[in-house]
């Protein structure tokens, strides 16, 4: 339906986003992982022709978009990184204002306020002006008035930084009600890797500007498939394990975090005794070892060698 076709954007000297390639099929959750800076918002910002691409094209049915974009505007909901509301106003009249802009009106503005304000479960605040709401509640409208218009494809820009969980679990689930019940084409960006994984048919990685992986989960995966990951947790690591695992013959990778340590070694590399041998020469009480199943945060790791959310 919708094709990123090797597009680029410089700002001055720096590539924000380079080359990148990306495609988006009728029905689909899309999801664009990548750590803050990876160039996730540039890219979508041109994929809805907010941003002219330095080089590249923006596709639809196969038609450029970069000279007339209209039709690929007209079918598109954008929920901003930032909350775009009136806080004065109440979160009925956000939606009357909104509708408008998308030229609804009269009974039929008023059909889609009721429609869109029950979906995000808002039917109840209609009449408290915003600036009441929690962060959650905004981000909640923010959502509903890109729906306003029924869009095609609603492209949401890191929709639960910074809000409770029980939001953030509300907003996943509305997420997923409307790509089922109402067959919204959905493109997602997070630096949440949980969300992604649960939400998500396809997914593009990016780091730095750059596409780095893309596929579903378990293609994504498969590039995994050489190596097993071993998480071993303590409450104490010191610096002599630490010094001996890295430096372990079969040992590709090490990740140390405060009570825990990832390690990276070959499928057919059975390390289990060493690991604990190793901790016992060195002092270590471990409190477990075990193999992980391989997350998209491990891929990130793999192929960056860095946490997604440094
Ligand atoms: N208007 C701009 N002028 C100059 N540099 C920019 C501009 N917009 C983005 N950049 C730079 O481009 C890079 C990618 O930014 P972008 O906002 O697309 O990343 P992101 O993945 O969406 O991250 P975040 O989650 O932090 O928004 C960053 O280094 C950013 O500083």
């Amino acid at each position: 339906m919708i094709e990123l076709v090797d597009i680029s954007k410089k700002f001055k000297q720096v590539f924000a986003v380079k080359n990148v390639n990306m495609f988006i099929e009728k029905g689909e959750i899309v999801g664009l992982l990548g750590p803050n800076g990876a160039g996730k918002s540039t890219a979508i910002s041109m994929l809805s022709s907010l941003a002219e691409p330095t080089s590249g094209d923006v596709r639809y049915l196969n038609k450029s978009m970069l000279k007339s974009p209209g039709p690929l505007r007209k079918i598109i909901g954008m929920v901003p990184q930032d909350i775009a509301l009136y806080t004065e106003l109440t979160a009925e009249e956000n939606m009357q204002f909104f509708g408008r802009i998308y030229r609804l009106k009269g009974a039929e503005l008023q059909r889609k306020v009721d429609e869109v304000l029950e979906l995000i479960g808002l039917s109840d605040r209609r009449k408290d002006v915003v600036s009441k709401f929690s962060g959650g509640m905004k981000r909640r409208l923010n959502i509903g008035v890109a729906m306003l218009h029924e869009p095609d494809l609603l492209i949401m820009d890191e929709p639960t930084v910074g809000i409770d969980p029980q939001s953030r679990n509300y907003i996943l689930e509305t997420v997923k009600r409307l790509n089922v019940e109402k067959q919204m084409t959905v493109l997602y960006t997070s630096h949440y890797m949980e969300e992604v994984e649960y939400l998500c048919d396809r997914i593009y990685i990016m780091d730095k500007g750059n596409l780095i992986a893309s596929g579903t989960q378990e293609e994504i995966k498969s590039i995994l498939s050489a190596e097993k990951t071993i998480l071993v947790k303590a409450d104490r690591l010191n610096n002599d394990f630490l010094h001996a695992i890295k430096n372990y013959p079969a040992v590709n990778r090490v990740i140390t975090g405060e009570k825990e340590v990832t390690i990276m070694v070959p499928k057919e590399e059975n390390i289990f005794s060493s690991i604990i041998k190793l901790a016992e020469e060195s002092g270590l009480n471990l409190n477990s070892v075990d193999i992980k199943t391989p997350t998209l945060e491990d891929v990130f790791l793999h192929l960056t060698g860095r946490a997604l959310r440094d």
